[in-house]
């Protein structure tokens, strides 16, 4: 493949959602005990950080990291699900049409890890961005890509709490015989494909916000992103960590600064949600995204 080095580091530790938990404080029992009782949130997280030199190794590196998950959870289930983020790793997406021939496109269920409170059409939907990028070009049944209904949308204001109830509940609908529940009650996606912000957001939950916090609802609605579109859908926290498969992209020097806080600073403190994600976690890292990193 072009531009991916041979090299792939792993480590493991045994962060845990300590950050929720020591909020919680005030909460009751059964609810910190759910949020303990994770297994993906407090078992191991093992990272595995792939470094390419460039975009292009990025794309390559991402795409062979999804055609094996898509292979697996396939051969092993029938369908392959899986979650997106939207921002720069749209354009990354397209990557994945030289692997039409060998992934099984029609057996996928897409969601999208959050999304913008806006129409399909519109230049700020993740939905749209990705359907340009790869949707339109390969056979994912229609049926099986679950946008946000856009005709909430008419206005972004008002958007986000319609929205995010129907789309838990077109999630809800899919569990468990397409999408397993893990012993929590939590969707299992097979694997998420995040981005993260210059801010270290991922998803729709930024630094510090009280929605880090939320451990009921699958989908949640934000009305005040500090990043616009204000109104906006968002996977939770546990929904997240309860993913077989992480997979973060990192590329481009304007990611170098951020990729090197949380890979080695990782404050649990909510002040970075990236460095919240923990379980079975991947990095792919072009080079001018790992510039900043001290230990590559
Ligand atoms: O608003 C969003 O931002 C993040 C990061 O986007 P990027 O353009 O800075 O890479 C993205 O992961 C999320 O899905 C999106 O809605």
């Amino acid at each position: 493949m072009r531009g991916v080095s041979a090299r792939t580091t792993t480590t493991t530790d045994r962060r845990d959602a300590s950050w929720a938990r020591d909020r919680l404080g005030a909460r009751t029992t059964a609810n910190r005990s759910r949020i303990g009782g994770s297994s993906s949130r407090m078992g191991a997280t093992t990272t595995r950080t792939t470094y390419v030199e460039t975009s292009e190794g990025c794309a390559d590196a991402l795409v062979a990291v999804v055609k094996n998950a898509s292979a697996r959870a396939i051969a092993s289930r029938g369908t392959f699900s899986i979650a997106l983020a939207g921002g720069s790793l749209i354009r990354m997406l397209g990557a994945l049409k030289k692997a039409d021939a060998e992934v099984e496109f029609g057996k996928w269920v897409v969601f999208w890890v959050d999304e913008r409170c806006v129409k399909w059409a519109d230049a700020e939907s993740n939905f749209g961005g990705a359907k340009r990028a790869l949707f339109d070009d390969v056979d994912v049944p229609k049926s099986s890509l679950f946008a946000i209904d856009e005709t909430l949308c008419e206005t972004n204001a008002g958007a986000a709490i319609p929205c995010a109830e129907a789309y838990e509940k077109d999630l809800r609908a899919l569990t468990p015989h397409a999408i397993e529940l893990d012993a929590n009650g939590l969707p299992v996606f097979d694997m998420l494909l995040l981005g993260f912000g210059p801010d270290g957001h991922i998803c729709s939950l930024f630094p510090n916000h009280e929605l880090l916090k939320a451990t009921d609802g699958w989908i949640l609605p934000i009305t005040d992103s500090p990043k616009p579109p204000p109104e906006r859908v968002t996977f939770s926290l546990p929904v997240v960590n309860a993913a077989r498969e992480k997979v973060f992209v990192a590329s481009g020097e304007g990611k170098a600064e951020m990729t090197a806080r949380i890979l080695e600073e990782a404050p649990q403190d909510g002040s970075i949600p990236a460095a919240l994600v923990t379980g079975n976690v991947r990095w792919i890292i072009d080079a001018a995204a790992a510039s900043k990193m001290r230990n590559k």
